[in-house]
């Protein structure tokens, strides 16, 4: 079979491997995911498509929903429901959406009444939902965090939740294997944020782009699950696919009585533990990139920009644009600078901030939360700070943090002591930065915006945050008087935290999952169209091609969170790159290349710096594109999620590296010439049809651009090997099938009910051969 590794794997090449449904010769995947994770977002318009075309969820058992990032951190004393109680009118329609879709479609979902409720990414561990060995979705970026179990975890995009909830599976590719090793022991101070802010600061955002990383090493070894989680984390910002780290006895020692986890000392546990105990990589077996850090170089390290690259130890000063080589990064720097409105040479401690945020899927799970308490115990927060806000990543987090007295640490200190949920990690609820505010923040990005228009955002450890909240300024944990208490963890030193058992009774059930008898089954709801939105053809494209002279264009840039609360796909042109089109008041800014002509009207965008479209799994950067007019983006990188995405609308992606065809192709789009991109003959061409150059573009997905093919239909007609995969699984896995709230009451496997194919699905339709 193509691409199968022969010799010594990677993890990566296991897990990888063990998820093959089918692979074709130009190495299409079909790859099937075992834990499949949804929250209000990305998933209205997945379940929408879903209805039109009359098709199922194909898993239920396999799928968690839970609702985070819209809902609001303030008490829920008065909870009653979603309805009566989130204000912002978008946001609700977001929250109740969900509530119906996992009602009509019959899936677990933990709402915001139940104590489970949390951050997608911190309630999948929690439950043991999220297993070694398995493959994760969700339409989220940090879905990567779940890598820690040795799982292979990825974010992906609202067309590929639906390829899930239908099929299962995903069509992809194999990424490259990368190994980030980092050896020998933390310093006091430094912690696994640490480490992964140091990574990304020596590899870029663009540096893991293709690739899933795995993390191992002594240093990485040592650390607790949690620690680890904000590892994987945020192996996105390092632009990788997903990261991964071999499970050990810390990850199943972890595991053990989580919910959804195999019974201890069962047969299955046994099964289990053998199966993960393999899933190491072999000696000898082969990276595409390799990086050896030493752990003693790293320091309690910060953000100074605008990029999660930008970091400096916290001893550190404010770099400036002499300090880069790179022409892009020079550029980089000017903005970053003015944007964060720091001077060059500014010492890091002599920052003074804001806002303190202790959040995000990033940390704020409990290990995270003891140690800003350790910190912060006895003192008091800055009196020049206006807020110092502590968010739990889930309810059960929030409610083991009272029952150990950390809220009454951290309210004595002049904390806010919030419910769970996404917060002020990116503020698509009412916890925002006002314009030019400065927070010290435990998040994962620190893109123009991300907590709030012109906010100013400063990545750095629990640790960090808290000693940032004592002083009002960024601060360096290491001088705290009571630093010993937090330091980074050698393996004596790891805290398991109490478990969390599966419900007893029916009536707990009912408690705490906020079940409804409204519950309707896994049914398609509507008499919808019959078929669901295909794709436009794509062959050949000749238009203006607006120029961009930049790097790094984060999808939180081409596309603001204020305009992800929406649950349709359409009408995001107006809103495509908000903050650099628009001035405060609303007004076009008439610098920003889209508001001039000719390019108001492009049809392609031509970007000049590596790394387009990276950050955020959002599917609405290319709707908005779309609804702009823009179906082909030239580049010389792109993020890999928005790289697929776009392919699921219908638009082309094209990679031209840096080089004399990229500037000919820029200089036509800047002397305002049509260009002309011929996806059959795979060439870009001037206006008058002189080619510039070729490109590359795989097989699969220039077959179904020129057919226009919807590739869940495509899927769907591979039943039979999703069917006979799913039995070896059963046999092989069985604890993977049926979560375990609906396998209290089940005899033997899970029935599992594949949906037809429907008759109207857009291959059969036009005639296109049943393979893909
Ligand atoms: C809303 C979601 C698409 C997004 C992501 O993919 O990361 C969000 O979680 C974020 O952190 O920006
Ligand atoms: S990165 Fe922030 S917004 Fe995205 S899932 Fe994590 S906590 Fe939520």
């Amino acid at each position: 079979m193509p691409g199968v590794i022969k010799g010594p794997r990677t993890l990566y090449d296991k897990v990888f491997q063990d998820h093959v449904v089918d692979e074709k010769p130009d190495g299409t995947v079909l790859l099937y995911i075992d834990r499949h994770l949804v929250h209000e977002v990305t998933s209205p318009q997945a379940f929408e498509g879903l209805r039109n075309a009359g098709r199922k969820v194909r898993r239920p058992d396999c799928t968690l929903a839970t609702t985070d990032h819209n809902v609001p951190t303030s008490s829920r004393k008065t909870f009653k429901n979603v309805a009566q109680f989130i204000k912002e009118d978008d946001s609700r329609t977001q929250c109740m959406t969900l509530e119906e879709n996992v009602k009509n479609f019959n899936l677990t979902y933990f709402g915001m009444g139940d104590k489970r409720q949390g951050i997608v990414h911190i309630i999948g561990p929690e439950q043991g939902f999220t297993l070694p060995g398995t493959t994760v979705v969700c339409g989220d970026s940090h879905t990567s965090t779940h890598g820690a179990f040795g799982s292979l975890a990825f974010g992906i995009g609202t067309s590929e939740v639906e390829h899930v909830l239908a099929t299962q599976t995903l069509i992809t590719r194999r990424s490259k294997n990368m190994r980030v090793q980092v050896d020998g022991q933390l310093a006091p101070g430094v912690s696994s944020k640490d480490i992964i802010l140091y990574v990304i600061g020596k590899i870029g955002t663009a540096g893991g782009t293709g690739a899933v990383i795995e993390f191992c090493g002594s240093a990485i070894r040592s650390l607790s699950m949690e620690a680890r989680m904000s590892i994987c984390n945020m192996s996105i910002e390092g632009g990788a696919r997903a990261g991964m780290i071999a499970p050990d006895q810390i990850t199943f020692d972890y595991l053990k009585d989580k919910p959804l986890a195999p019974k201890v000392d069962s047969p299955e546990w046994k099964k289990a533990v053998a199966y993960w105990s393999t899933l190491k990589s072999d000696e000898g077996a082969s990276y595409d990139i390799e990086v050896f850090i030493d752990a003693k170089d790293i320091e309690p390290t910060v953000s100074w920009g605008t990029s999660p690259q930008d970091v400096v130890p916290i001893s550190g000063v404010v770099p400036g644009p002499d300090d880069f080589e790179d022409e892009n990064k020079k550029k980089a720097c000017i903005r970053a600078l003015e944007y964060m409105g720091l001077e060059a040479g500014t010492k890091m401690e002599d920052i003074s901030i804001d806002k303190v945020f202790i959040g995000s899927c990033t940390n704020a799970r409990i290990e995270d939360l003891r140690t800003a308490a350790k910190i912060v115990e006895g003192k008091k927060v800055a009196s020049n700070l206006k807020a110092a806000m502590i968010v739990p990543g889930s309810g059960l987090v929030k409610k083991m943090a009272e029952s150990e007295g950390l809220d009454k640490v951290f309210t004595d200190a002049g904390f806010e002591w919030r419910e769970a949920g996404c917060s002020m990690c990116l503020g698509m609820n009412p916890d925002i930065l006002s314009p030019k505010e400065r927070c010290a923040s435990t998040s994962n990005r620190n893109f123009e915006g991300r907590q709030g228009a012109q906010g100013r955002t400063h990545l750095m450890s629990p640790a960090m945050a808290a000693a940032a909240a004592l002083a009002g300024k960024l601060a360096d944990v290491r001088k705290v008087d009571n630093l010993q208490q937090v330091t980074g963890k050698a393996p004596n030193q790891v805290e398991l935290e109490p478990q969390v058992s599966e419900p007893e009774s029916d009536a707990d059930l009912e408690e705490i999952m906020d079940l409804d008898e409204t519950s309707q089954g896994n049914t398609a709801p509507s008499a919808a169209p019959a078929s669901s939105a295909g794709m436009p053809k794509f062959t050949q494209l000749k238009g203006i091609a607006a120029p961009m002279d930049r790097s790094n264009v984060d999808t939180d840039a081409i596309i603001p969170k204020q305009f992800l609360k929406t649950i349709k796909r359409s009408g995001l042109g107006s809103a495509l790159f908000n903050q650099w089109r628009y001035n405060d008041d609303g007004s076009e800014n008439p610098d920003f290349v889209l508001n001039q002509q000719p390019w108001r009207d492009a049809k392609i965008l031509v970007v000049k710096g590596p790394n387009f479209g990276c950050g955020s799994s959002r599917e609405h950067a290319p709707w908005a594109l779309l609804d702009f007019g823009i179906t082909c983006i030239i580049a010389p990188s792109f993020g890999d999620i928005f790289f697929n995405n776009t392919f699921k609308n219908g638009m082309l992606p094209l990679r031209v590296a840096e080089g004399p065809a990229l500037d000919k192709i820029f200089d036509e789009a800047a002397a305002g010439r049509e260009v002309e991109v011929d996806l059959p003959n795979q060439a870009i061409k001037t206006a008058d049809g002189t080619e510039i150059t070729n490109f590359e573009v795989e097989e699969f997905r220039k077959h179904c651009l020129i057919n226009g093919l919807d590739d869940i239909g495509l899927t769907m007609q591979m039943e039979d090997k999703i069917s006979k995969f799913e039995k070896r699984r059963t046999e092989e896995t069985p604890w993977l099938d049926g979560s375990g709230y609906l396998k209290r009451n089940r005899k033997g496997p899970v029935q599992v009910q594949a949906a037809p194919v429907p008759k109207t699905n857009r291959g059969e339709e036009k005639g296109e051969p049943l393979e893909w």
